[in-house]
């Protein structure tokens, strides 16, 4: 009949929010982090193609040193990027061994490749360049200046021997094998960080999910009776308070019907609580069944009800309403074959210009109510526009 509107106080709002800071820290790292792989692949980038540039400069129309050293450096640092971002310590410990042996390798190859025409600005660029992709990718300093020291070392080596043929040979058999091994570990790491992704992806869709079925469930626990699944006293006095504020024409013709059982208390005494219940649930589904769409029915507590009715622009029109209260008040009610003594008094206030919040209005249906209890109850009394506007003051 009713559904939680847009108009709940701010305070249960925010009881509502999915707040989860740990969530929250979560993807702000991820997005951290994202964005520095981005930038270091952006720069590694940078220094590759600075790198091959200069060679192609330096290497006088040989092709394939030309190709050797960049790709290689390419590798490295496309896997040590990748590597480097486990935490797993094994895989730190592989990687590094790899970064760190890897560069020489191709930088020797290149040397004695390049040992007739090796100019000294050829040498400072893998020595510089080379160390540099893999400080980029990740490696932790202590590492890089391993590096770069058996860069330095090896380079002078080669430049020492530069008749020796068999180390580049060797060299380009280890360059082929490792490159291949670094193929396939960094294919592998791209389909796990895939699969992982989509694992994520799941848990987070679950989670939204869980969180939006959770938020249901506190908006019904936070606006609904639990009893009779009416809405309750606070849904109602939200709706009251939408209504003080919407334009004088449609506040106008809303009236508040607030119903107290009559001798409520003895139907509990003699025939039980649950005998109680089934009443209270019973009238709830009558009230239900009586109201027009737009209208709201609510339960305040205890035995009392609310009937916030809309466009009752004559006095005829509440008369009428409340016949049919009482009429529905009338009807028997039956649990476990016997007959629950049912009957109710009704307190009716309709909006008045002077209202100016909820609980006043409340408050003169409630003083009308106690008026019929008094008069005899299984009644009805609208409420004097005079009393109803003292009481607002
Ligand atoms: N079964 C049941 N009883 C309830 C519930 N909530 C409140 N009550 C009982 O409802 C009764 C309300 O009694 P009152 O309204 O004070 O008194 P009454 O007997 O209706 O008398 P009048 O209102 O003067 O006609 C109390 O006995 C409460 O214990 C509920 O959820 N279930």
């Amino acid at each position: 009949m009713w559904s939680p509107s847009t108009s709940e106080p701010s305070t249960v709002l925010s009881l509502l929010q999915p707040l989860d800071p740990v969530q929250q820290r979560h993807s702000a790292r991820i997005k951290r982090e994202r964005r520095w792989q981005r930038q270091r692949l952006a720069l590694g980038l940078a220094c590759l193609s600075l790198l091959s540039g200069a060679l192609w400069l330096d290497a006088g129309g040989m092709v394939w040193p030309i190709l050797l050293l960049p790709l290689g450096s390419a590798a490295v640092f496309f896997y040590a990027s990748f590597a480097l971002r486990r935490s797993n310590s094994e895989w730190e410990w592989r990687t590094s061994v790899l970064a760190i042996f890897i560069p020489p390798l191709f930088t020797t190859a290149w040397a004695w490749m390049m040992r007739e025409q090796l100019p000294a600005s050829s040498l400072v660029l893998p020595f510089v360049l080379q160390p540099m992709l893999l400080l980029l990718a990740g490696l932790p300093l202590l590492r890089y200046v391993a590096a770069t020291l058996l860069n330095l070392l090896l380079i002078t080596a080669i430049i020492a021997s530069a008749s020796f043929t068999f180390l580049p040979a060797v060299s380009a058999v280890l360059v082929v094998v490792l490159a291949t091994v670094l193929g396939i570990n960094t294919a592998q790491h791209l389909l796990q960080n895939q699969q992982r992704m989509l694992v994520m992806r799941q848990r987070v869709a679950e989670n939204a999910e869980k969180m939006a079925e959770r938020n249901q469930k506190m908006r019904k626990l936070a606006f609904e009776d639990p009893l009779t699944g009416l809405a309750n006293r606070l849904h109602l006095i939200n709706q009251l308070r939408q209504t003080l504020k919407n334009p004088l024409s449609e506040a106008a013709n809303s009236v508040v019907f607030l119903i107290d059982l009559d001798f409520f208390k003895t139907v509990n005494d003699q025939y039980g609580h649950a005998a109680g219940d089934a009443l209270l649930i019973e009238i709830a589904q009558r009230f239900k069944a009586l109201v027009r769409r737009g209208d709201l029915v609510c339960r305040l507590g205890g035995d009392e009800f609310v009937i916030l009715v809309r466009g009752l622009n004559k006095p005829a029109e509440i008369i009428t309403v409340a016949d049919k209260i009482l009429a529905k008040l009338s009807e028997p009610v039956w649990y476990q074959q016997q007959q629950l003594p049912l009957g109710g008094s009704i307190g009716i206030a309709p909006w008045l210009p002077d209202l100016r919040s909820p609980a006043s209005w409340l408050k003169s249906a409630d003083e009308a109510m106690y008026q019929a209890k008094v008069a005899g109850r299984n009644r009805y009394v609208i409420a004097d526009f005079a009393t109803q506007a003292r009481s607002d003051t």
